[in-house]
């Protein structure tokens, strides 16, 4: 019992932290999935994005330092492939720096990077070389120009020789092809031609002229001596083609740069799309589960209030309902199923109505009640009176009242005293409670000594058989009263009245008491211990 008292209390208690729980896991749940997402476009923001600016950045300068390398293979001076190279350098360095805190997949592409350093170094120096070598090539030309014209001039002034003239004419022709010519074999033969040519030359000069002898001699030198200028020239083309083949090479390596950029790019724009689609997703599932599991809490919420509802609020209103029909019924029933708090106030409450019309009757028994002799007060007569007069009234029925006085009976009392005056009012109320009470008529203690009795339906020879029998049964309790002026015993004198209401209908109770009354008196002033009998029916 004591557990069922707080079933309401539990089930309340029970559903409320059920709702809690609930709203406790979604907002969790929810947190939890926002901060993924966030997380998710926060990377996305902070990572991919960059990422592929970085990945342009990269892009837009590999390409530029393929034209700057362009510029240092082609540059002519020293100081145009110095600023060249100073560009060549900040492009790589700024490739570098960009490089700097990226991903290991970008390892790759920093070694690419360095390698790309040094072979540029390297094509540096070819270049230097090409340049310093074309100068010297230069140098040597116009030192054989010099030469040749001095021989030519010296030849021409000291000795008409048409012979050597054509020979040096043939000579010339040659050495000014050296400087056409690009490639080595080509070289090789003007070189060995060259040699024929001034040997014969030379052989063909006198060996008296000895200026004319050895300037051809260093014209030989020049030409196609140990270092010569063919063999400067081959050494030239040696250092172009090596130029050429470390620009290519070095461009090779910016393509290769440029496709593994390329490759980091997709590899970035694919991690990125993958990242957007992740978010997506993210997004997707968590609207769907939200929506799945508000769906869920909405039901279970409407679950539980209607189970609250059922077990709770409904017995509520039921009990209220029963409450007020047992107050407006004056009933005691009321009931609700179960053994919680709610069956239990539905049982107090039935207990407290009960117990508040036992009170009640029981109150209102003490004030229709004369407590001396325990049969009916004034009161109660009063109400009966009006009951009956109402009753004969519709019925057409004669009403009869009794006034019964004791006679002397303050004598009485001051003899025997009081209490023994009591118990004799017991005596004779018992008496005519006894004779009266028989059917339907009604008596009561009036006042003091005195009692009234009504007999409905009762005409004035009715009333004289029972008031003389009333008179007659008190004597016959033999009570002595030494003091009473008519006899050894207790008598009781008895004023009756008998009333028709069909031509009285007007007449209300205190008229009819008055009457009776007045019979009383008369009853008295004609000696006592009689009755008399007053009637009226027109
Ligand atoms: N013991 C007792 N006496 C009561 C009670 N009520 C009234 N009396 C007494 O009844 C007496 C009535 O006296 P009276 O009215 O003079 O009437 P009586 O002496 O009977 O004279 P008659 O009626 O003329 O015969 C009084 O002495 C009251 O004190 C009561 O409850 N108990």
């Amino acid at each position: 019992m004591i557990s069922g008292k707080k079933q309401t209390i539990r089930l309340f208690t029970y559903a409320q932290l059920i709702i809690l729980i609930l709203f406790t896991i979604v907002t969790i749940f929810a947190v939890y999935r926002l901060s993924n997402l966030g997380y998710t476009l926060e990377n996305l923001a902070n990572e991919s994005m960059p990422n592929i600016a970085k990945a342009a950045s990269f892009t837009n300068r590999i390409q530029s330092l393929s034209t700057l390398t362009s510029i240092l293979t082609g540059s002519t001076s020293n100081p145009a492939r110095q600023l060249a190279k100073q560009k060549v350098d900040k492009s790589i360095q700024l490739v570098n720096q960009s490089l700097l805190g990226t991903s290991d997949a970008n390892s790759y592409l920093t070694r690419q990077l360095a390698t790309l350093t040094q072979e540029i170094n390297e094509l540096d120096t070819l270049v230097e070389q090409r340049i310093l070598q074309e100068h010297m090539l230069l140098k040597s030309r116009e030192k054989f120009t010099y030469e040749f014209s001095k021989l030519f001039q010296s030849i021409n002034t000291n000795i008409a020789d048409n012979k050597l003239e054509n020979k040096l004419l043939d000579i010339l022709l040659l050495a000014m092809q050296i400087d056409q010519q690009t490639r080595m074999h080509a070289l090789r033969q003007i070189e060995s031609e060259l040699a024929k040519k001034l040997k014969n030359a030379i052989d063909g000069v006198a060996s008296s002229q000895i200026n004319t002898k050895a300037s051809l001699t260093d014209i030989q030198t020049h030409l196609i001596g140990n270092d010569g200028l063919v063999t400067q020239k081959i050494q030239f083309l040696k250092i172009v083609g090596r130029t050429r083949g470390r620009d290519s090479f070095v461009r090779n390596l910016i393509a290769n740069v440029s496709s593994n950029l390329d490759y980091q790019n997709q590899l970035t724009n694919q991690s990125t799309l993958q990242a957007a689609n992740k978010a997506n997703d993210s997004a997707t599932e968590y609207a769907n589960i939200t929506v799945i599991v508000g769906l869920f809490s909405f039901l279970l919420t409407l679950g539980i209030i209607y189970f609250l509802y059922k077990k709770i609020v409904s017995r509520l209103i039921s009990l209220a309902q029963q409450v007020e029909m047992a107050s407006e019924h004056n009933s005691t029933e009321i009931h609700i199923n179960g053994n919680d708090e709610i069956s239990q106030l539905a049982e107090r409450f039935s207990l407290y109505l009960a117990r508040m019309k036992e009170q009640e009757s029981a109150l209102l028994n003490m004030t229709l009640t004369d407590p001396l002799t325990a049969i009916p007060n004034r009161r109660a007569f009063e109400a009966q009176l009006k009951e009956t007069m109402a009753i004969a009234r519709r019925n057409e029925w004669w009403v009869s009242l009794f006034l019964v006085d004791i006679d002397f009976f303050k004598d009485y009392n001051d003899h025997y005293g009081h209490s023994e005056g009591d118990a004799c009012l017991r005596l004779v109320a018992n008496e005519i409670h006894k004779i009266m009470a028989r059917n339907t008529d009604f008596c009561a203690r009036f006042g003091g000594e005195e009692f009234v009795c009504i007999l409905p339906n009762t005409n004035p020879n009715g009333a004289k058989l029972k008031a003389e029998a009333v008179r007659k049964a008190i004597m016959s309790l033999s009570i002595p009263h030494a003091k009473s002026a008519i006899g050894d015993t207790l008598t009781v004198s008895i004023g009756s009245g008998s009333f028709l209401f069909t031509q009285h209908d007007n007449w209300m109770s205190d008229i009819i008491f008055e009457q009776t009354d007045k019979a009383l008196y008369k009853a008295k002033r004609n000696g006592r211990n009689q009755c008399d009998f007053f009637a009226i029916d027109e």
